[in-house]
């Protein structure tokens, strides 16, 4: 896998990996966060509408102490007033204040007088009802104690399917006071009208259903809430695009009577779910973004760079030239690697180089040896054929070495060859010369750009100095030290073989003719 691949599966890997982890952290803290802020305003909401429900009560309540203090009910009650009944406490009078139900009952307990709105109830048997199930110790009801009795939400099926106000109010004078002249018994309706108009009023969306029409199924128990009559449990059924928060209404007893339900609109978690939706697009394209200019930074900067830096390697490896040097664009630790392998093939150029002119160097003479005189013979030849100029070979030998060898010991035979090199050094001085030795005792002089005559001189000097040299035990040459030459100039269509070839040619003459002596090829 190279280093893009590389590349991109880890910055893909961290962004979606670490990056994903931190944004569901991140949308769970949030989430959680604004759940609760939620879940308190909707609280406060309940308290709210209860604080709406008990002032409904409380309403209800005051206008039911009214009548109790109706100074014409007490007297009534005292000592009944033919007619009153009939004029004051009929089905009329009921329902211009708004209540459904009424019942007088005088300090005995005894129920004096009823009336309902609707003729087709029995207020007696409902007031029977009422007296037998309103237990005023009721912990929980929704109801609000007055001076001497309370008010209450309570369901009554007698009194028809909605929730009633029930007061159960002392008689009294005009200024609430004792002694008591009986009990009134009120009861008014909360129909769907007025609880809409309470909604309305508190700007909340709310209902209260019969017990039988909500269990507690698939809700869950919230908390307790403290309300100004008592501990409600509050259940909260989670659900979208709205959350039903729910408690109970109880009686008078105590017993639950109803399900006040709070329909509470979820803006501020649909809100949130929005931003996140957003926050998680931008998350994907910024993460693709961040995923596609690493892979072109990766890519730019590092990956083409380094294939750049390995064709040049490549390149000098397979061709062997070590010459070129490796560049690569900028300044940072791939042009510190080139630079380093710039010196590595400074150093591989220079050891190459040592190797070939070892190669081509003779070790006992220091002149060049076969492999380096060839080519060179080579080139020359080419040269003075395009150019037209002359070219002469003088083929070398020193004479009866064997014998020297044997004479004197190899050594010493040794000694005499460096000898005959520093001659051959000695008249090759000019820019087309070149000594070489090709053979144990046999030298060639290349003289390039040399006539015959030249080359005629240049033979004889070397003899010439060779036998100038001083010999003997002390000296270099152990004794006086000739050579035989052959010399041949080169011809028109000459290779290096055929010119060599005559050159051997002429050397045998010489060598034939006595030695020591020039012999010139044909
Ligand atoms: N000391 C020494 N001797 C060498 C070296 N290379 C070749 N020789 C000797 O050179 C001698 C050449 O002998 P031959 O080819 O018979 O020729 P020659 O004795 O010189 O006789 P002519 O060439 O006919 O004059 C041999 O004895 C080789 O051992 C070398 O590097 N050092």
């Amino acid at each position: 896998m190279g280093l893009r691949s590389h590349s991109l599966g880890w910055v893909l890997l961290f962004t979606f990996g670490v990056g994903g982890l931190g944004a569901f952290g991140l949308d769970h803290f949030l989430t959680d966060s604004f759940e609760r802020i939620e879940q308190t305003a909707m609280r406060k909401d309940f308290q709210r509408l209860l604080g709406t429900l008990d002032d409904a009560v409380a309403q209800r309540a005051r206008g039911a102490r009214e009548w109790s203090q109706w100074t014409e009910l007490r007297n009534h009650l005292r000592k009944p007033q033919p007619g009153f009944t009939e004029e004051n406490l009929g089905p009329h009078s009921l329902t211009a204040s708004g209540l459904v139900w009424l019942a007088l009952l005088d300090l005995q307990g005894r129920v004096v007088h009823t009336v309902v709105t609707d003729p087709s109830q029995d207020a007696q048997a409902i007031a029977r009802m009422v007296l037998s199930s309103a237990k005023p110790s009721g912990r929980e009801a929704r109801q609000v104690p007055t001076e001497r009795g309370r008010c209450a939400l309570v369901f009554e099926p007698a009194l028809g399917p909605d929730l009633v106000v029930l007061c159960h109010l002392s008689v009294l004078d005009s200024n609430g006071q004792g002694p008591s002249a009986g009990v009134l018994l009120t009861a008014e309706r909360l129909g769907p009208s007025k609880l809409r108009e309470m909604g309305e009023r508190a700007a909340l969306d709310f209902n209260l259903l019969p017990l039988e029409r909500g269990g507690t199924q698939d809700w869950r128990r919230l908390e307790s809430l403290a309300s100004s009559t008592g501990q409600t449990t509050l259940w909260i059924q989670p659900g979208e695009p709205q959350h039903r928060l729910r408690a109970q209404v109880r009686d008078l007893g105590g017993e639950p009577v109803a399900w006040l339900e709070l329909s509470w609109p979820r803006e501020m978690r649909l809100q949130v779910d929005e931003v996140l939706r957003g926050a998680h697009r931008l998350f994907i394209v910024m993460a693709v973004l961040l995923a596609l200019g690493s892979y072109w930074v990766v890519d730019w900067r590092l990956v083409r760079r380094l294939r750049s830096l390995k064709r040049q390697m490549a390149a000098a490896r397979v061709g062997e030239d070590w010459t070129p040097r490796l560049s690569v664009s900028g300044k940072d630790e791939i042009s510190e690697l080139a630079d380093e392998g710039n010196h590595l093939l400074q150093r591989i150029e220079l050891q190459v180089q040592i190797l070939a002119e070892s190669a081509q160097t003779d070790p006992l003479t220091q002149l060049a040896n076969r492999r380096g005189f060839d080519p060179r013979l080579e080139a020359a030849l080419g040269r003075c054929a395009r150019n037209a100029a002359p070219l002469c070979l003088l083929l070398i030998d020193a004479d009866h070495f064997k014998r020297f060898n044997d004479d004197h010991g190899h050594a010493a035979g040794d000694r005499a060859l460096q000898v005959l090199a520093a001659a051959l050094r000695q008249v090759s001085r000019r820019g087309g010369d070149l000594a070489a030795r090709i053979g144990g005792e046999e030298f060639v002089l290349l003289l390039e750009g040399s006539t015959a005559q030249v080359a005629q001189d240049c033979g004889a000097a070397l003899q010439a100095w060779l036998a100038k040299q001083p010999s003997g035990e002390t000296a270099l040459l152990a004794r006086p030290l000739t050579v035989s030459i052959g010399a041949a100039q080169a011809r028109p269509g000459d290779t290096p073989q055929t010119l060599m070839a005559r050159a051997d040619t002429a050397l045998y003459q010489a060598k034939s003719a006595g030695r020591n002596r020039l012999e010139w090829a044909e």
